[in-house]
């Protein structure tokens, strides 16, 4: 049966008048009543494991914009935790984990098969909000591509150049590819049980694959892509997957059919027009606005959101900011870049 739901019609390679839109991150910190929510919740994972509380914020951005998608409340470093990784936020500075630098680090890891016992309130979640989003909204579930997710493994932090992670690869590439492959099979279980709890369309974010050049880009974003792709497809062939291979330059050029991915998320360093002679050629893609345009708001805003519609008015987009908002980020924008796209 031929998808109704805006979102799944793209995905499937269908060109809309209108573009269907949602936004990264937007259940965050620019919103007050998502600020509201957490301080209920305590903190950050105490949101991000109490079902109610995150399928409500989750439900917020919904409720005040009418996205197309909402994407569930959760965050790619639950599945490190999930692995048997320490993890906790830091206000102001962001995640901390501990650091995997040797094989015993490494072998403190739990297997794949434990993962859901962390991980099972994000289920409870899933299944609240497809009881709770109206039917014409798509619920996005997701995980982290593994490089990134090893980028915060290795280094216990976010790191400017991902150069902890850099350095393990080039010298102990053995225990490097076993944690990848850790990973990679946990991905795996993570979003076969978000589908199982009702997720219809799954993301990989790959945030940092824009450091990894040449081979490395092939054996570590492209390929563990194509495997995860590769796995859900034989168990879920209906749901679509969202590769977002972040500053990946060139190499967003045949992505979608080297992976097997239903679509490619662009970020602004790539201009809507190049992505889609070179990408959109290839099938959905979803961008590229930059997310500064939600802090700055002013014509500007409006005529690269018209400018980006416009690009890719040829084939299937689904439309988005081409990084997650941020909170610094102007609620009236959100609404104004909405209206650029559906008036
Ligand atoms: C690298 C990465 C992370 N998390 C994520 C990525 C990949 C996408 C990207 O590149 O942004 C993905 C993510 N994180 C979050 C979501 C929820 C869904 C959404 O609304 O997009 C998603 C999809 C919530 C979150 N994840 C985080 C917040 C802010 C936490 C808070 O409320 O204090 C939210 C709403 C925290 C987080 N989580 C992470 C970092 C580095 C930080 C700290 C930086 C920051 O504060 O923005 C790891």
């Amino acid at each position: 049966m031929a998808p109704t739901k805006t979102i799944l019609r793209a995905l499937a390679g269908e060109t809309l008048d209108t573009p269907p839109i949602w936004m990264m991150r937007q259940a965050g910190r620019y919103l007050p009543e998502y600020k509201a929510t957490r301080a209920q919740a305590g903190d950050f994972l105490s949101l991000c494991y109490n079902p109610e509380l995150a399928a409500e914020v989750t439900l917020q951005p919904i409720r005040r914009y009418g996205f197309d998608a909402a994407i569930l409340f959760a965050d790619i470093l639950l599945l490190p935790q999930a692995l048997g990784a320490d993890l906790w936020f830091v206000t102001g500075e962001g995640p901390r984990l501990s650091t995997i630098q040797s094989q015993a680090d490494f072998d403190k890891l739990g297997p794949v098969a434990d993962i859901h016992e962390t991980l099972n309130p994000i289920y409870e979640t899933v299944r609240i909000l497809r009881r709770e989003l109206p039917s014409e909204t798509t619920l996005i579930g997701f995980a982290g591509a593994p490089w990134t997710v090893a980028t915060y493994m290795i280094a216990g932090r976010g790191t400017p150049d991902q150069g902890p992670a850099h350095a393990l690869r080039e010298e102990n590439n053995a225990l490097f590819e076993a944690l990848l492959a850790r990973i990679t099979a946990g991905t795996i279980e993570y979003l076969a049980a978000q589908i199982d709890a009702g997720a219809e369309v799954i993301k990989i974010f790959d945030s940092w694959a824009g450091s990894l050049k040449g081979d490395a880009f092939q054996k570590y974003a492209l390929e563990p892509a194509r495997e995860i792709t590769a796995a859900l497809k034989v168990r879920y062939p209906h749901i679509p997957i969202i590769g977002f291979p972040r500053e990946a330059g060139d190499n967003y050029i045949g992505f979608a059919s080297a992976t097997g991915v239903d679509c490619v998320a662009l970020d602004n360093s790539v201009s809507a027009d190049w992505a889609a002679a070179n990408v959109q050629v290839d099938g959905c893609v979803q961008g590229n606005l930059a997310s500064s345009h939600m802090v700055t708001g002013g014509q500007a805003l409006v005529d690269e959101t018209r400018a980006i519609v416009k690009a890719f008015s040829k084939g299937p987009h689904i439309f988005n900011l081409g990084h997650g908002i941020t909170p610094d980020a102007d609620p009236d924008n959100v609404q104004r870049m909405i209206d650029a796209v559906r008036g």
